[in-house]
């Protein structure tokens, strides 16, 4: 089956800009890109050193004692081959070289031993990175304002960074080590051919850097291309989760989607494959001219040496010597621009976990001692106006309202009217974009966040479905609450309902709900929504919002449930709640009719009725149904 026309539509995802940033970078040169190593070094350095000092110390120290020993075990192999070149006779030449010969073979041993254990420690300081790397990403995220997460760049950032960012800061423990050994190799090979010639060091040089070309030429290639594609294989997840996800899996078969999915994904992997392809092609041939140029160098750089040999500036029995100190410097040099390359390909996502770091700590709140008034009196917003990020519309426009404790408010309108997001700009869960939300007259953007939502309660109609016990789904709505005897916890189980979905449950309270786990359960929308509804009560906290919270409810539930609300309400609560079901609002002390974000109507069920306007015909519409035909 084919579809006429993409389903995850990869020209209606937009680069990040995140993307377009290091696409930027990337095109305007090479060294713009190498810059970044340093932070990204400096990154990978300080998660070390923060998940283990010590360990840092030793993989350091045994990266530049690994080094020293194969830059001098080389370089003593020199001296054996300059001995055993020397003029004289055969045996003095051997005993002269056997010294050299005893120093080759202990520095390799020597090297042999400190690379096993440079494996063992960089075994376990790269797990112990990739552990302090994905603390690091939780500690920023749980305190980052809750409207971060309706941003799509900011979920794209944080999805990277905590795959890729993650796996290749903890490669780069490895590289960075490698990298220090390989810049002491270096320097003792430069030097020694420096030594020996002032001419044969810049030759070894000279000798490599088409290849060097060739290797960062090639990573550039790779890193541009991911850049490009970074859309293509946004719309490749998208795709692939709509066909192995759970949440989908049944309206997937149901509409019989699955062949359209499938060809989605097909096509966008067609679109990667060839472009995947394609880079490299392009790779191979720069790398190929590369080792081809490397190949001409090495030629000239012996021809010069010979030259050299003929000419009589270098001796005959320093030529072994020079051979070998070329090559090692050479294949140190090429290593260090390979490890160098490995590198820069990580950088990329190093930025982005630098990137997820620096947003996080852009959208948290700065620490204030300010906090928000304990169970307030007065809730006020004033001309508020409020737009979801990258959205051109405001949700809400010039919301002026004045609530007061222990009432219940009731918002009602359309479906997509504001009445959700007006509560969470109310509760201090969004911060309004302009205009203020005060209660008894402090401004919720001055107090610590955390004040503000001690004091709510959310029942929502879709509660969060922690993979718990049934209990513990209850009591993480105040883990910290005293209920020694679990009188709270069962008065909430009963005024939700939720007494009736537990008692059905295997192992009652302690029944863990979540089928990842074998001896788990799953449960109905409806039996969610109680457990959702004894979590709010669990919580008891002045201001509760209930939004939909008996959608999922059948009949009986849902009268007990908002005969629990009112008796909350009558403790003096105040109550927020959002339904479409507006015989259950008649009740309330104030009824708020919104419109495309705008509040277009409020007052009592009488005063609504009343006045005849949007309330009266969406209420008459709902009684309607229920008139004997
Ligand atoms: N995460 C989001 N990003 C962008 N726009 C959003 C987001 N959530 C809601 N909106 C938009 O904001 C407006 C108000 O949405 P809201 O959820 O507050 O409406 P609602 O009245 O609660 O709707 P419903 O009765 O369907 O629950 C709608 O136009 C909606 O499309």
């Amino acid at each position: 089956m084919t579809t006429a026309r993409p389903l995850v539509g990869i020209q209606d995802l937009a680069t990040p800009d995140w993307a377009l940033a290091s696409q930027e970078a990337s095109r305007s040169g090479m060294w713009k890109v190498l810059s970044s190593l340093p932070s990204a070094a400096r990154l990978v350095l300080r998660l070390a050193w923060r998940a283990s000092p010590w360990m840092t110390v030793v993989a350091a120290v045994l990266a530049v004692a690994s080094g020293c020993a194969t830059a001098f075990g080389l370089l003593a192999t020199a001296d054996v081959l300059t001995a055993l070149l020397a003029g004289g006779p055969t045996p003095d030449r051997l005993t002269d070289a056997l010294p050299a010969v005893l120093t080759v073979v202990s520095l390799f041993s020597a090297r042999a031993v400190l690379e096993a254990a440079e494996g063992a420690v960089h075994a376990v300081l790269r797990a112990r990175v990739h552990q302090t790397a994905q603390l690091e990403l939780h500690e920023a995220v749980v305190g980052v304002d809750l409207i971060a997460f309706e941003d799509s760049e900011f979920l794209e950032i944080l999805r990277q960074a905590q795959d890729d960012g993650v796996r290749n800061i903890e490669t780069s423990v490895k590289a960075i080590a490698d990298l220090a050994g390989a810049a002491i190799q270096l320097a003792a090979a430069v030097t020694a051919t420096g030594l020996l010639h002032p001419l044969l060091a810049p030759l070894v040089v000279v000798t490599v850097l088409p290849e060097a070309w060739a290797a960062t030429r090639a990573a550039r290639l790779a890193h541009q291309s991911f850049l490009d594609m970074v859309a293509e294989r946004r719309s490749q997840a998208i795709a692939s989760e709509l066909i192995i996800d759970r949440k989908t899996a049944a309206e997937l078969r149901a509409c019989t989607a699955g062949p359209a999915l499938l060809t989605e994904y097909l096509r966008i992997t067609a679109l990667l494959t060839a472009e995947n392809q394609r880079v490299e092609m392009a790779r191979s041939k720069v790398q190929l001219l590369g080792r081809a140029a490397r190949g001409v160098g090495t030629g000239a750089g012996f021809a010069v040496l010979g030259w050299m040999l003929y000419d009589g500036a270098l001796p005959l029995a320093l030529a072994g010597t020079a051979v070998v100190a070329m090559r090692m410097a050479a294949s140190t040099l090429t290593r260090s621009v390979h490890v160098v390359n490995q590198l820069y390909e990580n950088t990329l996502y190093i930025e982005l976990f630098t990137a997820l770091l620096e947003q996080a700590r852009r959208r948290t709140r700065p620490p204030t001692d300010a906090q928000a008034p304990g169970d307030p009196e007065e809730f006020v917003l004033e001309q508020v106006e409020f737009s979801y990020p990258g959205q051109a519309e405001p949700a809400l426009r010039d919301i002026s309202l004045t609530i007061r404790k222990g009432q219940t408010i009731a918002f009602v309108g359309e479906n997509g009217s504001g009445k959700t997001t007006l509560v969470k700009v109310l509760t201090g869960l969004y911060q309004p974009t302009a205009g203020r939300v005060r209660w008894n007259g402090t401004d919720l953007a001055t107090v610590e966040a955390d004040s503000a939502y001690e004091q709510i309660a959310v029942v929502l109609q879709e509660p969060a479905r922690w993979p718990m016990s049934a209990h513990d789904n209850i009591r993480i709505g105040r883990l910290e609450r005293a209920d020694p005897d679990g009188l709270a916890l069962t008065a909430a189980i009963n005024a939700s309902g939720a007494d009736t979905v537990i008692d059905g449950l295997p192992a009652g309270g302690e029944t863990v709900l979540s089928r990842q786990f074998s001896n788990g359960r799953d449960l109905s929308g409806g039996q969610w929504q109680r457990i959702g509804v004894a979590r709010g009560l669990y919580r008891d906290a002045p201001i509760l919002i209930a939004d939909e919270p008996t959608a999922a409810l059948d009949a009986r539930a849902e009268q007990a449930v908002f005969e629990s609300l009112r008796r909350l309400s009558d403790g003096g609560r105040t109550t927020l709640l959002i339904t479409h079901r507006l015989a259950n609002v008649r009740h309330a002390d104030l009824i708020v009719v919104m419109e495309n974000g705008r509040i277009v109507d409020h007052g009592d069920h009488g005063e609504l009725i009343r006045r005849d306007g949007p309330y009266a015909e969406l209420y008459n519409l709902q009684a309607a149904a229920y008139q004997p035909v």
